[in-house]
């Protein structure tokens, strides 16, 4: 059985604040920061460049690809760690293409995250692809045998809607086509098994429900059928086979190894690896459970006690992430005077009050304070603030 109490005690979570904002921002687990400082004191200043083999610093990509491995159902020397998740979403959906070289189409929906729509745009649009959106519940019938790749968020940014992993990847299989799936939302939040749905491509960051920190480097997941075949569009030499052979022709590492671009980030890669240590005794089904009961209660409450607000995720638990989103006409304004409040979740256009539930730290006093400080808020309008309308260049 998991020991969520001991899980909360690793984050620091500031006094007085109520986090349901770690589908964006996990909060610091405490044995990162100590890590970074020790990995500046120990390595960085002492060893300098000797830190690459010393430290290890040149193969923790990998290493720190086979934590995350566990938490994704995938296998060791399976995942690999750089860059950004649009990077990685680039590489994974031109690798993918490459691989089907009959078909142009790429399939996704209109829920994904616009990083992942901006890619596939770009690279349909150089590769004389054609990219094709449809709603998030016409997904399945739209699986054609025209189809090159189907390439979806597991779960959606905005409604915490769940697709069916196991079910769309066969459909695209039958099709012939295949399936990339983006974890960002998934990774940390959901019992997700990439071996037992058979998928082909995954990405996803692990500033979210992974808690690396700001800017923590992606992942990327190749099913092994395709590891050695899949070409790495965006070359660089730290994939290369030899990169210190440095030789001016590129031939690419085995494995998943060659998705690997340039220098990795070394300190973030050092409070990531920290912040996996929480992870070591977390049973994903444990986590699953937890989160279903976080969300349930929460929607429970919330319908409740806040008549203006309407449910803007699944009802139904099968059907949803681990995080619930709510309507509202002045979404914006409500969601800054909850922030003042000490509630933090966050706001996405047009009118989403949003809220993540992260079962390593979050608990019902959580779900019991956010209800409360929601329905105070709606009934006493104190949302209706000058202050509360001006937009932040981040939300
Ligand atoms: C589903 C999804 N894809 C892509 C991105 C973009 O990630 P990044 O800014 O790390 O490239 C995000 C979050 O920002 C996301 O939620
Ligand atoms: N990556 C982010 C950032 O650099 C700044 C602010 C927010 C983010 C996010 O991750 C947003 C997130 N993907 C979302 O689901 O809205």
């Amino acid at each position: 059985m998991t020991d969520f109490t001991a899980t909360r005690r690793a984050f620091h979570l500031p006094q007085g604040i109520t986090y349901l904002d770690g589908n964006s921002l996990g909060p610091m687990p405490v044995a990162a920061r100590d890590r970074v400082a020790r990995m500046m004191a120990d390595e960085w200043s002492e060893m300098l460049i000797t830190g690459w083999n010393k430290a290890g610093w040149y193969v923790q990509p990998r290493k720190v690809g086979d934590r995350i491995a566990r938490l994704i159902g995938a296998g060791p020397g399976q995942v690999v760690m750089g860059d950004t998740l649009s990077i990685k979403v680039f590489q994974a959906l031109s690798a993918a293409l490459a691989l089907r070289p009959g078909r142009r189409v790429i399939l996704s929906d209109s829920g994904n995250f616009p990083s992942d729509l901006y890619v596939a745009q770009g690279l349909a649009h150089s590769l004389g692809a054609e990219l094709r959106v449809v709603a998030p519940e016409a997904v399945e019938a739209a699986i054609t045998d025209d189809l090159a790749v189907l390439m979806l968020t597991e779960v959606d940014y905005r409604t915490g809607r769940r697709h069916d992993m196991d079910a769309l990847t066969a459909r695209a299989h039958d099709a012939g086509a295949l399936a990339l799936w983006d974890l960002a939302h998934s990774a940390g939040a959901v019992d997700v098994d990439l071996t037992a749905a058979d998928a082909d491509f995954a990405v996803g960051c692990t500033y979210k429900y992974l808690n690396g920190g700001p800017g923590a480097p992606a992942f990327i997941w190749t099913h092994p059928r395709h590891a050695d075949a899949a070409q790495p569009i965006l070359q660089g030499w730290m994939g290369h086979d030899a990169p210190f052979a440095f030789d001016p022709d590129y031939r690419p590492a085995t494995g998943v190894e060659r998705m690997r671009v340039g220098t990795p980030p070394v300190i973030a890669l050092a409070a990531l690896d920290a912040a996996l240590d929480v992870w070591d005794d977390v049973s994903l089904a444990d986590l699953r459970a937890r989160s279903i009961v976080l969300t349930q209660a929460f929607i429970a409450g919330v319908e409740a006690s806040c008549p203006d607000v309407t449910l803007n995720s699944p009802r139904d638990p099968a059907l949803r992430g681990s995080q619930v989103s709510f309507c509202h006409p002045q979404g914006y304004a409500v969601m800054q005077a909850l922030i003042a409040a000490g509630i933090v979740g966050d706001f996405r256009a047009p009118d989403v009050l949003r809220f993540g539930f992260a079962p390593l730290y979050n608990d019902l006093d959580d779900v019991e304070r956010a209800v409360d400080g929601l329905a105070r808020i709606l009934r006493d309008g104190s949302w209706n603030d000058e202050r509360f309308h001006q937009r932040a260049a981040v939300t």
